[in-house]
């Protein structure tokens, strides 16, 4: 287990996270999971179906009641061993896979629906968002006179993360809510769920088997398996721990942050610093010094012993120090690479022959240059 892990009865200062501890069976599946992370911006619930992700969602939301359970929120309980905040009374906005709106209902009805049954429980950690937030926040403002069987399922599914923001709630739950839209309908969700990460102030809980849309959006994850959490803290740090399963994915990869340097018109290629060393990657724009999320595919990244300056077509060939060398099935290797120095580490994660492995004679400790061959900006 990694990350902050804390036992069912602790005493520290809670009010800046949210805590969680689910044990119990379901059927013949059985809940055990417990995690401590900050309670802001998006923390993924990521795992393989049916380990119980949607589980800890109704959990929380007081729709599931385990024999073992303890929740809180910056400080405040809903569950333990001698309390159960019942589900009506729970400020959570639900989520679903599936938009579930009223069909006979306008789409302003269906918001007016969520105003009408918000009740606060603390109003100062409530998203206290009105309704033209809400409405210019997701973009819905043409739709408003619509019936719900005339939108698209992104939009569909925009007014009822709007009906939800609009009963006050503590914390947002979002369970797949992207499953059901095809690639188009994803895309054009994203830079609304972009938004609400940007502008809400409670915390979202976004369950998802898709790891792009977790690269893109979570700050944090939640690894589940089999009932379990396996580790939670940091985006970053689980996709590059060499122990968890995320390294060892067909599509594994390192997500680095960023910030925008520079941008080159001529060329359209834009400078983005990442742990003090530049990388170049086009299409980029925004204000200077806006921060940038980069994706480098582990098979992207090739390294080398030596690297001449303008040599190759490659524009990314950073300095990287080996942390950790892991067999990945018969004839491949994930090597752990270290960018930057002391605070301003990051890990660069590399897939390379066993071949390679072994005609560069690798070993911890070793420093080489990578060549990336595609980096793209997520976020
Ligand atoms: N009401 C129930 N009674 C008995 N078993 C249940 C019940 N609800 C869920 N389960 C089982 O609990 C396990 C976890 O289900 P859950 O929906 O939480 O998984 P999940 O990770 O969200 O899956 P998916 O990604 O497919 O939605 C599954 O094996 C499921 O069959």
């Amino acid at each position: 287990m990694t990350g902050t892990h804390l036992p069912y009865n602790f005493h520290n200062d809670q009010s800046d996270v949210i805590s969680a501890r689910f044990k119990g069976p379901q059927g013949s599946f059985k809940l055990d999971a417990a995690f401590t992370l900050p309670a802001a911006g998006i923390t993924a619930l990521f795992g393989p179906s049916g380990c119980g992700k949607t589980s800890v969602l109704r959990c929380i939301a007081g729709l599931n009641a385990m024999k073992e359970g303890f929740f809180s929120l910056k400080g405040g309980i809903w569950q333990d061993q001698s309390r159960f905040l019942p589900a009506h009374k729970r400020p959570v906005g639900y989520v679903f896979q599936e938009a579930s709106l009223f069909p006979h209902l306008s789409v302003k009805q269906n918001l007016v629906y969520g105003q009408k049954r918000s009740q606060p429980l603390s109003p100062s950690d409530t998203a206290r968002l009105d309704q033209d937030d809400v409405i210019e926040l997701l973009g819905i403002g043409p739709l408003l006179q619509r019936s719900p069987n005339k939108l698209s399922g992104g939009e569909r599914q925009r007014v009822a993360i709007g009906r939800a923001l609009l009963s006050c709630p503590s914390i947002l739950l979002m369970d797949e809510p992207m499953a059901a839209l095809d690639r188009f309908s994803k895309n054009e969700i994203l830079p609304y769920l972009e938004r609400l990460h940007d502008e809400l102030k409670i915390p979202i809980l976004y369950v998802s088997h898709d790891i792009s849309e977790v690269e893109r959006l979570a700050d944090q994850m939640v690894l589940m398996q089999q009932g379990t959490v396996k580790a939670a803290g940091p985006l970053q740090s689980l996709l590059s721990n060499p122990d968890l399963s995320l390294a060892r994915m067909p599509d594994a990869a390192s997500v680095l942050g960023g910030t925008l340097s520079a941008m080159d018109d001529a060329f359209g290629i834009s400078t983005i610093m990442v742990s003090g060393r530049p990388f170049y990657v086009p299409g980029v724009k925004g204000p200077i010094g806006h921060p940038i999320r980069l994706r480098i595919e582990a098979s992207d990244v090739a390294l080398s012993r030596h690297m001449p300056e303008g040599s190759s077509s490659i524009l990314n060939t950073p300095s990287v120090t080996i942390e950790t060398i892991q067999p990945f099935g018969d004839h491949m290797a994930n090597i752990f690479l270290t960018l930057g120095e002391d605070l301003d580490r990051q890990t660069l994660i590399a897939r390379i022959s066993n071949k390679s492995l072994h005609a560069l004679d690798l070993r911890t400790g070793d420093r080489l240059q990578a060549m990336i061959k595609s980096v793209s900006m997520v976020r």
